[in-house]
């Protein structure tokens, strides 16, 4: 926001104190509040990025001081319950409008924030059904100016496509680890150490915040185990055709499998979040 002059003021707040210090230390922000309530007193634009089981909270704490008139958004991996537990707490006079950015990383808190990681990578919206449009146009503007590229999704399905395409995927790298460092304690046998680069991609995603996670698939749950049934019978599939030695059927699936990887790369999404901010070139927006 700072670096693309998008706001007069930026204020901040966070539960701790630790995490309150160090944005201040590092100039997160312009000046950071010891309570949510104050933080949001006379803002334009509320964001709500705490993990989704906490988002009803705070919006309990801050709807008696929200401006006449202002916008509040979040970042919540998971629309559905974000709006359940947030929107009865907001008072008539503001514009909530769920968001969700498909960019991060596996590392957490203040520190971890750098200027691009928006920049090319997809914003979702998923506006209710009286969200006011002039509203919803100044927070796409805003988003745009973060250099995100905005889309807006039906609810249900939202929650429907992150269970396939980010919450059941880190569920899939957090058990693989978890395989890993079990086999490591019964055989006794160093597994982990000799980790080549598609393990340690495992390991990165299962190094994710653990309070976020966790919340995702408690809120999560239909469509996160709708998609890990679907990934069950596609894993008795592939298990039979090993042990069915049927090389056709795996040769066939790979290569069905590589294309999608290919289409994501030409498509420009391939904005590997890990070494942004650590001096990899930020990829050109694409038109
Ligand atoms: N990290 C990612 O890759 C990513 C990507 C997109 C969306 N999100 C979503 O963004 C939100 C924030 O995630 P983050 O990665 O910025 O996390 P973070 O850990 O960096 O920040 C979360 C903040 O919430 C505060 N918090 C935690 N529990 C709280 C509680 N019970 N009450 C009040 N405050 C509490 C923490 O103190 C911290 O300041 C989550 O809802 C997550 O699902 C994360
Ligand atoms: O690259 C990563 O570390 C992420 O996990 C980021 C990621 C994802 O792509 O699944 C994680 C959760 C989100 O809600 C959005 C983005």
């Amino acid at each position: 926001m700072r670096a693309k002059g998008l706001a007069g003021e930026i204020v901040g707040h966070a539960r701790s104190a630790e995490t309150r210090a160090t944005a201040r230390e590092i100039g997160l922000v312009d000046r950071v509040c010891d309570t949510a309530a104050e933080a949001v007193q006379g803002a334009d634009l509320v964001v709500l990025a705490v993990p989704v089981g906490a988002m009803g909270a705070i919006a309990a704490e801050i709807a008696p001081h929200l401006a006449e008139g202002a916008t509040i958004t979040d970042v919540g991996s998971v629309k559905q319950a974000v709006i359940e537990a947030v929107a009865p707490h907001l008072p008539g006079h503001v514009h909530f409008i769920p968001g969700h950015p498909l960019a991060g990383t596996e590392h957490s808190g203040p520190r971890s924030g750098f200027a691009t990681l928006f920049v090319n990578r997809w914003w979702l919206l998923t506006p209710l059904e009286a969200t006011d449009p002039a509203a919803l146009a100044r927070l796409r503007s805003f988003l745009t100016g973060l250099g995100a590229n905005v889309d807006e999704m039906d609810v249900h399905r939202h929650d429907l496509v992150l269970a396939v395409v980010s919450h059941t995927p880190h569920l899939i790298a957090y058990t693989m680890v978890g395989v890993a460092d079990h086999l490591r304690r019964v055989t006794h046998e160093e597994v982990i150490k000799y980790s080549a680069s598609g393990f340690r991609d495992f390991t990165r995603i299962a190094a994710s915040d653990p309070t976020m996670w966790r919340d995702v698939f408690l809120t999560n749950r239909e469509a996160t185990l709708d998609i890990l049934g679907r990934f069950t019978e596609e894993l008795f599939m592939l298990q039979r055709a090993i042990r069915m030695g049927d090389g056709d059927m795996l040769f066939d699936y790979f290569t069905r499998t590589r294309e999608i990887r290919r289409g994501i790369i030409e498509a420009g999404q391939d904005t590997a979040a890990p070494d942004f901010g650590r001096g990899a070139p930020v990829p050109e927006k694409k038109a």
